[in-house]
């Protein structure tokens, strides 16, 4: 690990020994992670791994078994304004279909602070100016994906937390959500984003926390993991070839 790869206290994120049990069922056993400013993290693994859990955990949607979640320092709960520190997107289908895009924004503004002209800002940021006043029943999953990632930006929030935001999104949505984070990231914003979709991701992660069976299996760059993984079929190693090398090693070792 190189020393400004190492976790600090003043880092945004910070996942520690986190567990989750469901009657007798463990969700996640133990993710340990830390998210870095400015920086695109994808937290990644397959279906059932624990992605969804771990997210919940951190914004207070569930109540973990033990462990804890601190956003800038503290539970995310506890922040005065929570909607002003995080931005977060775990289901894209939330808008009322009855509402245009810029009702529903409406409808959370003034909870975020925000007022109209901030709401025409990112509905050109998300490129719904044009849909602004169509219903939300008409939009594509894409729209509606935008419109929820400007509905979790009302507030102006550092840091954005998206929930499997590439599904469903054809490869023109996928790489709108690929430019839409860069920008965020490069303005010093930080990003969390689960995927299943290890090959759309990995054109845009910075920092990569690969989880399976509730557990971390890797957490480091995505240029590092990369150089350390054997060369797979396309004769250099991708994120996938390097995960499953990864669940492999780990499988041998168990
Ligand atoms: N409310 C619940 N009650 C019981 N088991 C649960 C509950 N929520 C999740 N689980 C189980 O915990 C495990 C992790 O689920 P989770 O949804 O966090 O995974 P995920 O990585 O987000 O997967 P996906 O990509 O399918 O969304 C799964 O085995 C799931 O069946």
């Amino acid at each position: 690990m190189l020393p400004s790869d190492e976790p600090h206290h003043h880092d945004p994120v910070v996942v520690t020994a986190l567990r989750k049990t469901y009657s007798s069922v463990d969700a996640v056993r133990d993710i340990t992670f830390t998210v870095r400013r400015g920086q695109i993290t994808g937290l990644l693994g397959p279906n059932g791994a624990g992605k969804t859990t771990t997210l919940r955990s951190m914004l207070g949607l569930s109540k973990p078994t033990a462990g804890t979640a601190l956003i800038e320092g503290r539970p995310f709960t506890t922040h005065r304004h929570p909607v002003r520190v995080v931005g977060a997107v775990l289901d894209a289908s939330g808008a009322a279909p009855g509402h245009s895009a810029i009702e529903h924004l409406r409808t959370y503004a003034p909870l975020a602070g925000a007022d109209d002209a901030r709401i025409q800002t990112l509905l050109a940021e998300v490129d719904l100016t044009k849909a602004a006043r169509l219903r939300v029943g008409k939009f594509s999953l894409g729209m509606k994906q935008r419109l929820a990632i400007a509905t979790a930006l009302l507030g102006d929030p550092k840091i954005l937390i998206l929930d499997e935001p590439g599904n469903g999104l054809d490869p023109q949505g996928m790489a709108w959500l690929r430019r839409f984070l860069r920008s965020y990231a490069d303005g010093g914003g930080t990003v969390l984003v689960s995927s299943h979709l290890l090959t759309e991701l990995e054109q845009v992660v910075d920092h990569v926390v690969l989880i399976a069976s509730g557990v971390v299996i890797h957490e480091g760059t995505l240029a590092a993991l990369l150089d350390s993984a054997p060369a797979g079929s396309a004769g250099r190693a991708t994120l996938e070839s390097a995960f499953l090398n990864l669940i492999e090693q780990t499988e041998t070792h168990r």
